[in-house]
């Protein structure tokens, strides 16, 4: 089974999670890094204000152009980091481009978040791609910085779920 992860990461929590997950299954694991045109700031303060700002209003930033055939994969994993308690804007606009080729995938995913909010930006996700469960999904906090045993014992259930 083919397994492609999206994903978009402001500051390397998210993509550090796909690559953990690739190291799974490397010949059958994909990532696509999301990347927005306009790059999002990260400053301190203005990360929180432009970000939070662009998630609250469901912004669908135009992403820089990414080569991806669907029809090749099985699932589709999601990854992202909590931004207002929502799902951040660039996957809204590749769900918005690839709607069609989305429909019957197995879908699962996962969101990165300092402390709270994981579980309505996944319920958005889901209302977002017209599903009512994902296969598999898991909410870690910060876990780059956070290599312990919560997140760790998160991830192995995630892909035992998936992969195994
Ligand atoms: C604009 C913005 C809004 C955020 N909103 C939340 C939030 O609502 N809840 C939360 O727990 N963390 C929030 N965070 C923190 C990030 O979700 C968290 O640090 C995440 O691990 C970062 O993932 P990344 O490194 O892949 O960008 C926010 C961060 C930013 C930049």
């Amino acid at each position: 089974m083919k397994t492609l992860v999206v994903y978009y990461s402001l500051e390397g929590n998210s993509k550090y999670i796909a690559e953990n997950i690739k190291s799974y299954d490397e010949e059958n694991i994909t990532l696509l890094e999301l990347i927005p045109v306009k790059k999002y700031p990260t400053g301190a303060v203005s990360k929180f204000f432009w970000g939070g700002k662009s998630a609250m209003m469901g912004e669908k930033p135009e992403l820089e152009s990414y080569s991806v055939n669907l029809s090749e994969y099985d699932r589709v994993i999601f990854g992202f980091p909590v931004w207002a308690a929502r799902f951040t804007p660039p996957l809204r606009t590749f769900i918005d481009e690839n709607r069609d080729a989305l429909e019957g995938k197995k879908i699962a995913a996962y969101a990165c978040m300092a402390g709270s909010g994981g579980d309505k930006a996944l319920s958005k996700l889901k209302e977002e791609l017209g599903i009512s469960e994902f296969e598999e999904q898991m909410i870690l906090i910060n876990p780059k910085e956070n290599d312990n045993e919560e997140n760790n014992k998160k991830i192995v259930a995630f892909c035992e779920g998936l992969f195994t």
